[in-house]
C-alpha cells in the first residue's frame, strides 16, 4: 500500500508563511498585487485561474485580471504586458500558456519585466535555473513538483530520476532543479524506446502527459515513487492524472493524487513568488 502524498500539506505550509508575509508588507502600506493575463477561455487556464483567485484571497493578495479574446494581436499583448511592467501597484505578473498559436511567444517572453516574471517566463529567469542559480523565480509547476518530494523527506541525492515531458515549462527545468538536488536525471519523450522499461528502472518517475491513467502498475517497481504532474479531463469530464491511480496506489511505495497532488502546490508557489517580487 502506497503512501500518498497531499499536496495540500504542504501548501498550506506555504500559505501560512505567506499569509504572514503579506501581514508585515499590509503594516508598512504596501499591498501585492497579482496580475493575470488570460486570453480566451481555455478550461486549464480558467481552472488555475479559480484556485489562484480562492487562495490570493485567503492570504490577503489582491489580483487583477486582464481578459482579453484569443484572437488579440501580439502588438496588443505587448501593450497589455508593458503596462502591467509599469504599474507600481502589480507585484508579479502570469500570462497563461500555451499562448494562442498566431501570438510570437518569443517576443512576449522577452517583453514581461524580469522583476514580475513569478512563473519564470523571461529567459533572463529561465537562464538561472539552467546555471544551478535558484534564488530567482522557479516556474511553478515544476518547482511545486520537487518541494512535495522535499517536504516528504526523499532525498533526491544519487536517485535515479525518470521526467516524462521535455517541455521548457515542465520538463527541462525540472531536470535543472533535480541536477542542483544531486539527482541522476532522464527525459523521456514521444519517441523514446520501451518506455516502460526505462521507467520501471527509475527510483522516482515523473510524468505530465496529459493523458488521462495513461501509466499503469507495469511501468513500475515496487520501491518506486511517483509523482503525477498530468492533468487532463477523463471520459467522464472528471479531473484526472497520467497515473492509473486505483491500479497503481496499492503497489508502488508513494504517489501524488490528482486533484490535491503537485497542483495544489503550483498554486501556493506561485503566490509565494508573488509576494517575494513585492517585496
Ligand atoms: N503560465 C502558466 N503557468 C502554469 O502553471 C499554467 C498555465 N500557464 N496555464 C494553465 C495550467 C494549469 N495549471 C494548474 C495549476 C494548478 C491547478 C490546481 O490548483 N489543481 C488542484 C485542484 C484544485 C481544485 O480542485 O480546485 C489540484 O490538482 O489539486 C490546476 C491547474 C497551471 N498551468
Amino acid at each position: 500500500m502506497a503512501e500518498i502524498l497531499k499536496g495540500k500539506v504542504v501548501a498550506d505550509k506555504i500559505k501560512e508563511e505567506i499569509t504572514r508575509d503579506v501581514e508585515d508588507l499590509k503594516k508598512n502600506g504596501i499591498n501585492p498585487t497579482l496580475g493575470i493575463v488570460r486570453l480566451g477561455k481555455n478550461p486549464d487556464d480558467i481552472f488555475y485561474e479559480r484556485s489562484i483567485i480562492k487562495n490570493c484571497n485567503s492570504v490577503g493578495i489582491s489580483t487583477s485580471i486582464v481578459e482579453e479574446d484569443e484572437s488579440i494581436t501580439t502588438e496588443k499583448l505587448v501593450e497589455i504586458i508593458e503596462r502591467l511592467n509599469k504599474d507600481d501597484f502589480i507585484s508579479g505578473i502570469l500570462v497563461f500558456r500555451p499562448l494562442p498559436k498566431h501570438i510570437d511567444e518569443e517576443v512576449i517572453r522577452n517583453v514581461i519585466s524580469p522583476k514580475k516574471d513569478i512563473d519564470c517566463m523571461n529567459p533572463i529567469n529561465l537562464e538561472k535555473i539552467f546555471e544551478g542559480d535558484m534564488t530567482g523565480f522557479a516556474p511553478c509547476t515544476p518547482k511545486a513538483a520537487v518541494e512535495i518530494l522535499l517536504h516528504n523527506n526523499v532525498s533526491l541525492e544519487g536517485k535515479n530520476v525518470v521526467i516524462i515531458n521535455r517541455s521548457m515549462v515542465v520538463g527541462k527545468p525540472l531536470a535543472m532543479m533535480l541536477l542542483e538536488e544531486n539527482a541522476t536525471v532522464t527525459i523521456c519523450h514521444s519517441r523514446t524506446k520501451d518506455l516502460h522499461k526505462v521507467t520501471s528502472n527509475a527510483d522516482i518517475v515523473m510524468t505530465a502527459l496529459g493523458r488521462p491513467k495513461y501509466f499503469d502498475k507495469k511501468y513500475f517497481k515496487e520501491e518506486s515513487i511517483v509523482i503525477d504532474i498530468g492533468i487532463s479531463e477523463d471520459e467522464n469530464g472528471k479531473i484526472s492524472g497520467d497515473i492509473d491511480f486505483e491500479d497503481v496506489k496499492d503497489y508502488v511505495k508513494m504517489i501524488t493524487p490528482v486533484p490535491n497532488g503537485v497542483g495544489s502546490i503550483t498554486t501556493s508557489i506561485l503566490l509565494k513568488q508573488t509576494v517575494n517580487a513585492c517585496k
